[in-house]
């Protein structure tokens, strides 16, 4: 394994007396894909939101244990959660552009986080659509609706918006459940394109989607981590019985 990017240690999650997330440790490598794949309802997009401590938005939601970003732990009091946010970025299951511009969508977090000059703002817009794979698709509208853009071209953009802040992780919560297929395939094509850049976690349905980006993959079942490993070991020879189960079919 590479360096560490991000690493949850006895990570707990309740809601209220529900014990959603039971006592999960896993290491996510720098520049590698992890995909978190399990039946629903199995505490995946829990775990996921509480990576950048989306969590503490549901009012019955409480955590236990660590997230280690570097030698900090995010749930310690005095973190700055704006900060946080800003490097570690999310991409939800449908496309949530801003009711803006496509241009002001990506400006507005690096505007936010104290970028003024209108030349490095375009450059960050620019760079940001490009690495996207959205540049060529809204070079010429840049100044038009976001929400006048598809679905597929919305879920790009979004992904364009959480790279403007210059993330090190992304968490994407089923990026493509909501797109077509030739939709879904580009977005696929992007995660493996980004993760030269950046460590990415991404909790998907779709196994073959799995199977296809992720370096590593931990297979989740009521709230436990059954199995974490090499994505090819997880889908060809995974260790446990019940890791085998699922990816077969026979449940979920
Ligand atoms: N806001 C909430 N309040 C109360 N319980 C919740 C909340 N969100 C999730 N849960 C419960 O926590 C458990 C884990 O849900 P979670 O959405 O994390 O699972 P998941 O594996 O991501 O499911 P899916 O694949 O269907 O999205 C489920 O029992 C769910 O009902």
């Amino acid at each position: 394994m590479g360096e560490i990017a991000l690493s949850a240690k006895k990570l707990n999650v309740y809601y209220g007396e529900k014990h959603a997330v039971h006592d999960v440790s896993l290491d996510f490598a720098e520049k590698e894909v992890t995909a978190l794949i399990g039946p629903s309802g199995c505490g995946k997009s829990t775990f996921l939101r509480s990576l950048n401590r989306m969590n503490d938005l549901i009012p019955s939601c409480r955590v236990t244990g660590e997230i280690r970003i570097g030698d900090r732990d995010i749930n310690e009091g005095n973190t700055d959660v704006v900060a946080l946010r800003k490097n570690i970025g999310m991409v939800w299951q449908r496309p949530n552009p801003f009711h803006k511009s496509i241009y002001e969508n990506i400006a507005f977090g690096p505007r936010y986080h104290g970028i003024k000059n209108k030349k490095q703002l375009n450059d960050i817009v620019e760079e940001s659509l490009r690495k996207a794979a959205i540049w060529e698709e809204t070079k010429d509208r840049l100044h038009k609706s976001a929400l006048a853009l598809s679905g597929g071209q919305q879920q790009r953009l979004c992904i364009a918006r959480a790279i403007a802040v210059k993330p090190e992780v992304i968490l994407m919560d089923e990026p493509a459940s909501a797109l077509d297929p030739i939709s879904t395939s580009k977005i696929e094509e992007l995660i493996s394109e980004l993760k030269q850049d950046y460590s990415i976690v991404i909790v998907t349905h779709n196994m073959h989607q799995a199977a296809r980006v992720s370096n590593k993959t931990a297979f989740f079942l009521n709230g436990h981590v059954v199995e974490y490993d090499k994505t090819e070991v997880i889908f060809t020879n995974p260790s446990e019985q019940r890791t085998n189960d699922y990816i077969t079919g026979r449940f979920g």
